[in-house]
């Protein structure tokens, strides 16, 4: 049976000794996720600020132990990337594994797409910040690492006045895939899923690339690229594509930057944009030679990748879902759920025919 590949182990030490041996707690939370929250740290003996990252070992009643392995070892494999955040120690308790991270200062980017005018990106500091996560995304895609759930919230800044730079974050969905056992899930956030996932087809490293296809449209314009009325409705705008990129949404913005995004939001990931033609795009390089747009034949050389590899029957999906705010319309960042009830009563045959389960 072909599941997802997740890392089963991890080189870092895992600490036993009190946290609070070492670290002092600030009363500051940064974030919360499902299963996790995280605050802000300072290190005894450096002084040094850090982001403590708690995560309950038992999910919905099942240890979820290997999970949290699995989002170790993917730092580790990715912490030569200047982009994804650090990893600094580790600790266990017996009911949570406590991650200690690089402090992202500047917060998650989100802040700065649902911003009016003054404090929102500028097309200049887009191009800037995506050239850094396309660079930790290509730096995980040469491991054979997909994050499958970046999104705004996952972007952090290490300053954010003045804007510093990205760190990618929350690998708790990562997965190892190689080319040939396609990982075939559903794994994400409804409005940055892509097509394939909701199609029932295999995850790859192009999945990641649909992700950041939302995530430049979204720092671009703060609209959020397929969010429906409901989720129903935002699925129904991925299967079918229906993106507005009227002068209405992208008055002042380059056709350059909208070219770039028209070759990430393609339906087939085969056709889609590799993570290096991403880079070489005219849009993010201007000055070199190989800055060519990418037309139909350049990705065409991707169809020759092998095929699904994997029987139907064989298959498990798995289902994580969080809901977040539509961009620049609500203003509460904690509006996030988990709800497995609005896959079950989706439109696609293929969903409805699915057992799923749940990511812890
Ligand atoms: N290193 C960090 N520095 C500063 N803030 C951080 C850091 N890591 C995480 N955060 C904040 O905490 C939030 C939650 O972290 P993270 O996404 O890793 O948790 P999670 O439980 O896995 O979330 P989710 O349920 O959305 O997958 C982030 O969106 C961010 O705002």
């Amino acid at each position: 049976m072909n599941r997802s590949t997740m890392v089963s182990s991890a080189q870092t030490r895992i600490r036993t000794d009190p946290f609070s041996n070492d670290c002092t707690l600030v009363a500051r939370e940064l974030g919360r996720g499902k299963f996790a929250v995280v605050k802000k740290c300072i290190d005894k003996s450096t002084g040094k600020e850090y982001a403590a990252k708690f995560l309950r070992k038992r999910r919905k009643g099942e240890d979820c132990r290997l999970d949290i392995i699995n989002e170790i070892a993917i730092l580790e494999i990715a912490k030569f990337s200047p982009h994804v955040v650090d990893l600094h120690e580790v600790y266990e308790t017996a009911s949570e594994i406590i991650l200690v991270l690089e402090y992202a200062a500047g917060g998650e980017i989100f802040h700065q797409c649902v911003a009016h005018h003054d404090e929102a990106f500028t097309e200049k500091d887009v191009i800037r910040l995506l050239r850094q996560i396309l660079n930790g995304v290509s730096y995980l895609h040469e491991n054979n690492v997909v994050h499958l759930d970046l999104k705004p919230q996952n972007i952090l800044l290490t300053s954010s006045n003045p804007l510093g730079d990205i760190r990618i974050v929350d690998f708790g969905l990562s997965r190892q895939v190689d080319s040939v056992k396609e990982v075939r899930e559903i794994l994400g956030t409804p409005e940055y899923v892509a097509p394939e996932i909701l199609n029932y087809e295999p995850i790859s490293t192009a999945t990641a690339i649909w992700s950041i296809g939302v995530l430049t449209y979204v720092m671009l314009t703060g609209d959020s690229t397929f969010l429906g009325g409901d989720k129903q409705e935002t699925f129904l705008n991925i299967s079918q594509l229906n993106v507005h990129y009227g002068p209405d949404v992208f008055e002042g913005i380059t056709d350059l930057a909208v070219d770039f995004i028209k070759s990430l939001l393609i339906k087939n990931p085969r056709k889609r944009a590799k993570v290096e033609q991403c880079l070489r795009h005219p849009w993010l390089c201007p000055s070199t030679d190989l800055a060519k747009p990418l037309k139909e034949a350049d990705l065409e050389e991707s169809e020759s990748e092998p095929t699904d590899a994997v029987a139907s029957d064989e298959l498990v999906l798995m289902a994580s879902y969080t809901v977040h705010c539509p961009c620049r319309q609500l203003e509460s960042l904690d509006n996030r759920e988990t709800d497995l009830k609005v896959v079950r009563s989706l439109q696609f045959p293929a969903l409805q025919e699915i057992q799923q389960e749940l990511v812890c």
